[in-house]
């Protein structure tokens, strides 16, 4: 596919750290449904190995421009483009493949199959994927020992805790290696303390791959781990306020 200009532009914008991970883009997004416009001509750009703190206030239209950059759904009119790829022009098929193969996702509530163990909820997407049993089975142990929980990989995961159970859920999304991580209020269900705890560990172990990474949010204090803030308000971006790596929460957390 021919390189877009766009996107070439990006990635030569010397704050973008150029990691291995995907620039995203969207150009004039419109989502409605039934009568809801639920993102009104939305343009996002995010670099290479960017960590994006999505926020704005309930029904703003956060989760649709993650569902937008997932391939889960296709907006009515403007451009969706992952890498030099425009995922919003792909038939069903190919935007499946492009999620298994490049896009991890992590949901508020995990949704972690309750009666699997924690390993074998980590080498699920690699099965999907036609890896073998086996390579998947240690490609998912190395992953819960890099987060600390391969004393945890049998357990069933209705027995773990919920940061435990978010950790698995993490590893689960980047056992894919993705050069995408979209997660949705990742820590919405947890406690505060333990949620501080898994975004600086998601955010450490995004930016030590240069993994892309959009991040929806409530809570200024998770916005605050990220490189940007983009602020949504009625289903289009309200402004940027600077945050994160230069000396707010974000870099204290990672001292
Ligand atoms: N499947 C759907 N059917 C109908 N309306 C929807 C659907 N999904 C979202 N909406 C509406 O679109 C608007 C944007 O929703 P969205 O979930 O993207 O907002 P949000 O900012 O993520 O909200 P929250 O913080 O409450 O999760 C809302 O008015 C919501 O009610």
């Amino acid at each position: 596919m021919r390189p877009d200009a766009g996107i070439t532009a990006l990635e030569g914008r010397e704050e973008h750290r150029g990691g291995s991970g995907l620039a995203l883009r969207l150009d004039d997004v419109h989502v409605r449904f039934g009568d809801t416009q639920a993102l009104r001509g939305l343009s996002v750009e995010v670099g290479p190995g960017e960590v994006v703190a999505v926020t704005g206030p309930s029904g703003s239209g956060k989760s649709t421009l993650l569902l937008c950059l997932a391939g889960l759904l296709v907006p009515d009119t403007g451009r969706v483009t992952v890498g030099y790829t425009v995922v919003s022009s792909l038939p069903d098929d190919a935007r499946t493949r492009m999620r298994r193969s490049e896009i991890g996702v992590l949901f508020q509530f995990g949704e972690l199959v309750p009666e699997l163990t924690a390993v074998e909820n980590v080498l699920l997407p690699l099965l999907f994927s036609g890896i073998r049993r086996p390579v998947a089975h240690d490609r998912a142990m190395a992953w819960l020992r890099r987060l600390r929980l391969d004393d945890r990989a049998d357990e069933q995961v209705s027995g773990l805790s919920g940061g435990e159970a978010q950790r698995v859920a993490l590893a689960r999304a980047l056992v894919i290696e993705p050069t995408v991580l979209l997660a949705d209020e990742p820590t919405g269900a947890l406690d505060t303390p333990t949620g501080q705890l898994v975004m600086r560990e998601m955010v450490d172990t995004v930016r030590a791959s240069g993994t892309t990474a959009v991040i929806v949010t409530h809570e200024s204090r998770v916005a605050a781990y990220a490189d940007r803030e983009i602020h949504l308000r009625d289903g289009a971006v309200l402004g940027e306020p600077a945050v994160g790596r230069s000396g707010l929460p974000g870099s204290a957390a990672r001292s």
